[in-house]
């Protein structure tokens, strides 16, 4: 997949080398505009749950690279995203890697559109295997609330793309596996930490319960935004990453293309935090 686009990344960058390129102007002077309701409006959608309950975030993808036998052709990828933020869903993430996720970019400008218009306050967040500070400009370009970086695909680039993020004025959801990964994220800012069970060098594989595990490395005081994902599909975990104290869920194959997506998404969003977990929370 990194492969891959590294390929796709030649022409992109040769399309856009012109210093007086749109995206290079982006990435040249700092945003000055910036006084926080960037952030805080991704922070208000990914934690809508809160105080006491889970926000649901939907992937929306028609493929899976860690599912191969999953696929959803829908056609109208804005109508997709109206559908699920009207059944309560709290987030959107937006696919762009053609050839992993099945998403492109008039999808991402249907569902920014179709967002805005049903539900202005739900983020769109730009998912994409982002290897290049050009593709966060493109991200805010097509007026994505945020953008996903994956912390094992940009390794000790994580940084410099997080600094660029900061200085386009766009918010970074970071994915991590491991640790050590949420440390570094962490260290150098992250406000977003996206928790993937599902461990792509591992031949994909599920490692349910590795959100507790790496929980430590959070730094206290519930300042940074936490999600869980990677097969999430009944409400007996997501109970349980409420109760541990993240903030979300977000759903891929379980709700696209399911029938009884918005009973699912109804019954997440009821759970409620335990009361010892509110104890522990409030502490914490
Ligand atoms: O519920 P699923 O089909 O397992 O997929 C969701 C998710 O884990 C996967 O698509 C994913 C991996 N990394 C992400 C980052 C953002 C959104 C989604 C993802």
């Amino acid at each position: 997949m990194v492969q891959e686009k590294e390929q796709e990344m030649v022409q992109f960058r040769a399309a856009h080398k012109n210093p007086n390129d749109d995206l290079q102007m982006m990435l040249s002077y700092m945003d000055t505009k910036g006084d926080g309701s960037v952030a805080k409006k991704l922070t208000d959608s990914l934690r809508r749950g809160r105080p006491h309950g889970l926000s649901v975030g939907i992937d929306l993808k028609r493929r899976s690279p860690t599912n191969p036998s999953f696929r959803c052709d829908f056609s109208d990828p804005g109508a997709v995203a109206s559908a699920f933020l009207d059944s309560d869903a709290d987030f959107v993430f937006a696919n762009c890697d053609f050839s992993s996720y099945g998403g492109e970019l008039n999808d991402i400008k249907q569902i920014v559109s179709a967002t805005r218009a049903s539900s202005p306050s739900s983020a769109v967040i730009f998912k994409d295997i982002i290897i290049d500070p050009l593709q966060l400009a493109l991200a805010k370009q097509l007026q994505c609330d945020a953008a996903l970086v994956l912390a094992c695909v940009v390794g000790s680039e994580l940084p410099s793309l997080l600094d660029t993020a900061t200085l386009i004025n766009l918010p970074i959801v970071v994915e991590c596996h491991t640790e050590e990964e949420v440390k570094i994220a962490v260290e150098n800012g992250a406000g977003t930490i996206l928790l993937n069970r599902v461990d792509r060098f591992s031949g994909n594989k599920l490692y349910p319960d590795q959100p507790f595990a790496i929980q430590d490395a959070l730094p206290p005081g519930n300042f940074v935004t936490t999600l869980v994902t990677g097969k999430v599909t009944d409400t007996e975990s997501a109970q349980k990453f409420l109760d541990a104290g993240f903030d979300g869920v977000v759903i891929g194959s379980a709700l696209i293309g399911n029938p009884s997506a918005d009973k699912f998404i109804k019954s997440v969003k009821d759970l409620e935090m335990g009361e010892d977990a509110k104890i522990m929370n409030s502490i914490g």
